[in-house]
């Protein structure tokens, strides 16, 4: 049964934007000009992303890395990388990033995720600057869950780190009010069409592919 789910998954992920759109992703990959003359060795190199999960935190992007990573067209980066929402990772320049990922053919896609892309002011301008092309992929997930779920990983990393701990309903509300607090950083990260908003400035919506993370857990085939 889990075989044939990963068959069929398989054949679903045909219809991914990143997939559809390969040829013209490669066009703009720097490596593929040279792909006939090189030694077939020589073709499993790092290259950098074609695609990238930019978020949300909280909303299952684990779990779509994982999932994709199941196409023999895709590699995957492992770890979050945060090269475009972090000075310090990105000062290291492009190199260092393509440093970061996975060996691939020339037909494969590379894929990255750091969910905290969606969220940064840097994020778009920068990868804009590296491809214009770039594949979006977002996940989301109901709003409210994800805030509790983020609080609770904030909650747990505090509680660690013996720091001081909040109660939800302290945090997420303004004092004294029934009105929600905006600027608190896990209600904020909720704020979906506003991150979208954002970097729809910087890359047309037929470049982006929105997930949605509430179908994703139980039905991952329908996404
Ligand atoms: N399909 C699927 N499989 C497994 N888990 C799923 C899935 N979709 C969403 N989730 C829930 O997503 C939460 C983790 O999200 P992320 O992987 O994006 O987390 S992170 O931002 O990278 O830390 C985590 O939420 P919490 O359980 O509330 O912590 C997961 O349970």
């Amino acid at each position: 049964m889990v075989l044939l789910q990963i068959i069929f998954l398989q054949y679903n992920l045909y219809s991914i934007p990143c997939y559809e759109t390969s040829t013209e992703i490669f066009r703009y990959d720097t490596d593929y000009s040279d792909r006939y003359n090189a030694d077939p060795q020589q073709h499993h190199r790092r290259r950098l992303p074609q695609c990238l999960i930019i978020g949300v935190r909280k909303g299952g992007t684990r779990a779509l890395l994982d999932a994709i990573a199941l196409h023999p067209m895709i590699k995957v980066a492992r770890r979050e990388v945060h090269f475009f929402n972090h000075n310090e990772t990105y000062m290291l320049g492009t190199e260092w990033y393509r440093q970061q990922m996975p060996y691939s053919a020339p037909e494969q896609i590379t894929v990255e995720k750091t969910p905290g892309y969606i969220t940064s002011k840097l994020a778009a301008k920068r990868v804009l600057q590296m491809n214009p092309n770039m594949k979006l992929l977002v996940i989301v997930r109901d709003p409210v869950i994800r805030t509790i779920s983020d609080f609770t990983q904030v909650f747990y990393t505090k509680l660690e780190r013996n720091k001081t701990l909040s109660e939800f309903e302290n945090v997420v509300f303004l004092p004294n009010s029934s009105q929600i607090n905006l600027r608190y950083k896990p209600v904020q990260n909720s704020l979906y069409a506003e991150h979208l908003e954002h970097w729809l400035h910087y890359f047309p919506l037929s470049q982006f592919l929105i997930i949605d993370g509430d179908k994703f857990i139980t039905n991952p085939l329908s996404q």
